[in-house]
């Protein structure tokens, strides 16, 4: 290394992604935006070494994503026999199709030509409109070459937006497992790419994840007689990649996405459960709200409730029953969650649930200590409430103690490797930390609530007789987290809870 750090650029910095459309004198810029991440294509430090004035500049034609790469720079680094400046195009043609080094005039060519009727590969099944403009849906098997060929245009978007995230094989003897949906922007005379997600098969007699259902009878019965269809076969969906391109973020639209995408598995007989790889924290708090919005609509889930009758034992285990089991597993299994984050939702609904007097908000705990007798100092409004009656506090016990049976169930491990007054104060800090991501995420969904009503005033949506095709960062204020860090976070303790499902 030369140590001179003018040779230096960060990558973060002089990568540029650009969206353009052919005009009659080349290709008009319609928007431009960085990446968050380059660490998994250029490096962990997101430096490149060898230039001075770098700017690499992928161009993608907005709406068939046919992209194409510019690299430009003032100065570059002479090589010597130790270093020489980083080869771009080859860290990048890794990453990217071909296509994306031709000439920028057979790049603008390619544009001219593209047929003016052009619409997104797969099928289109589902469209809305909103402030925002029109919008679609297409779907389509990694099998169908244009899905495949829109897919390896678009992956880059993977390292370049996901922490962590790395690129689908696409030479995957399994390829078939994979489903796409793309969501477009439909203009007057154009299609423009907004974002997609990838959904990957899983069948039963594959190993489930920590927070998937184990039990056979979560797998309904099948048999291979006749004209067998691998479609047919009961299998987990699982989504893997989901990507909205930053032009498009924070109008709604990713929380429309995955509500689209849930509904038409909810629709799809083989899957039995819809489940996400690795969510981060944006990923988490979309799916929270959207699942909530849709779940505390539906009369089974509504009638999820607490049994006040139950009296807390003062010593001991707490009771399994605070909320009915069989009508729960029920409630979980028709509307195919996984075990984990139908609890979280629910116990999120029933938090909304509670009393306004015990209800809790978003006040900083002051005092970690007292949770254990009574409720949690995380109530916010106290002093505009009215004083809790002994029945109010009876409720919130009774839905602080099924939070914490979940919690302590799901850190077992951890939590049990410490003494018994240890092990509670931990408890109780985890379960100060959930309550206070669900009075945030429960605020959101009043606003987010507000904003999709604003934007249902302008809107009118159809969605076509379909069914699906075939049929990496993570939690900030969740208890993975923070029963890791209870726990010490010491190499020697298990990862108590998977962050994916
Ligand atoms: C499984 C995985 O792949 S995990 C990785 C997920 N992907 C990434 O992180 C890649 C980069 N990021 C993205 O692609 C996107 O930001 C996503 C997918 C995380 C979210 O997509 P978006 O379209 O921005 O989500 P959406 O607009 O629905 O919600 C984002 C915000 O807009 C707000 N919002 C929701 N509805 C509306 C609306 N109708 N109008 C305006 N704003 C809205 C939400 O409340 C939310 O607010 P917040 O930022 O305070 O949380």
């Amino acid at each position: 290394m030369s140590g001179d750090d003018d040779w230096w650029t960060s990558s973060n910095e002089a990568v540029l992604v650009s969206l353009v459309t052919p005009t009659d004198a080349g290709v008009k810029t319609l928007d431009t935006f960085h990446p968050e991440y380059t660490n998994n294509v250029f490096g962990e430090k997101e430096q490149i070494f060898g230039y001075k004035g770098l700017r690499i500049n992928l161009q993608y034609n907005a709406s068939d994503m046919l992209p194409n790469l510019k690299v430009s720079w003032k100065k570059k680094y002479q090589p010597t026999a130790d270093e020489e400046a980083l080869d771009i195009n080859e860290v990048l043609s890794e990453f990217l199709p071909e296509v994306a080094f031709q000439k920028q005039s057979d790049f603008e060519t390619r544009l001219k030509s593209l047929p003016k009727n052009w619409t997104p590969p797969g099928t289109l099944v589902n469209s809305f409109n909103n402030k925002h403009g029109d919008f679609e849906v297409y779907s389509g098997k990694i099998t169908d070459p244009a899905v495949k060929q829109l897919l390896n245009r678009v992956q880059i978007l993977v390292p370049f937006f996901v922490d962590g995230g790395t690129p689908i094989d696409l030479e995957d003897p399994d390829a078939e497992r994979w489903t796409l949906y793309f969501l477009y922007n439909k203009r007057e005379f154009a299609y423009h790419f907004a974002g997609y997600c990838t959904l990957y098969k899983y069948y039963p007699l594959q190993v489930p994840t920590e927070t998937e259902s184990k039990t056979p009878t979560d797998t309904p019965s099948f048999s291979l007689d006749g004209d067998f269809d691998l479609d047919n076969l009961p299998c987990r969906t699982r989504i893997s990649q989901f990507i909205i391109i930053p032009p498009f973020q924070q109008k709604g639209l990713g929380s429309r996405l995955y509500s689209i995408i849930y509904q038409q598995y909810l629709k799809h007989e083989p899957t039995i459960e819809l489940t996400v790889e690795d969510p981060n924290e944006a990923f988490d708090d979309m799916r929270d709200l959207a699942d909530l919005a849709f779940l505390s609509k539906q009369p089974e889930f509504q009638a999820l409730k607490i049994d006040t009758s139950i009296e807390i034992p003062d010593e001991g285990k707490a009771p399994n029953n605070i909320v009915d089991q069989e009508a729960w597993e029920t409630c979980r299994k028709k509307f195919k969650i996984v075990p984990r984050q139908f609890a979280r939702v629910l116990e999120m609904y029933l938090m909304s649930q509670l009393p306004a007097s015990v209800r809790p908000g978003l006040d900083i705990p002051q005092d970690e200590e007292e949770e254990d007798t009574g409720r949690s100092k995380g109530k916010g409004k106290e002093k505009a409430l009215p004083k809790p009656t002994a029945e109010d506090e009876h409720m919130y016990r009774l839905w602080m103690m099924l939070v914490k049976r979940r919690l302590y169930v799901h850190n077992r491990d951890a939590l049990g490797q410490l003494e018994l007054k240890e092990r509670r104060e931990e408890l109780a800090k985890v379960f100060a930390g959930v309550e206070f991501d669900y009075a945030r995420l429960l605020i959101k969904a009043e606003q987010q609530g507000k904003l999709a009503a604003a934007d249902a005033a302008s809107e009118t949506e159809k969605e076509p007789p379909a069914t699906p095709s075939a049929a990496n960062g993570k939690r900030k204020l969740d208890e993975v987290e923070q029963a890791e860090e209870a726990a010490g976070a010491s190499s020697k303790k298990a990862r108590v809870e998977s962050g994916s499902d």
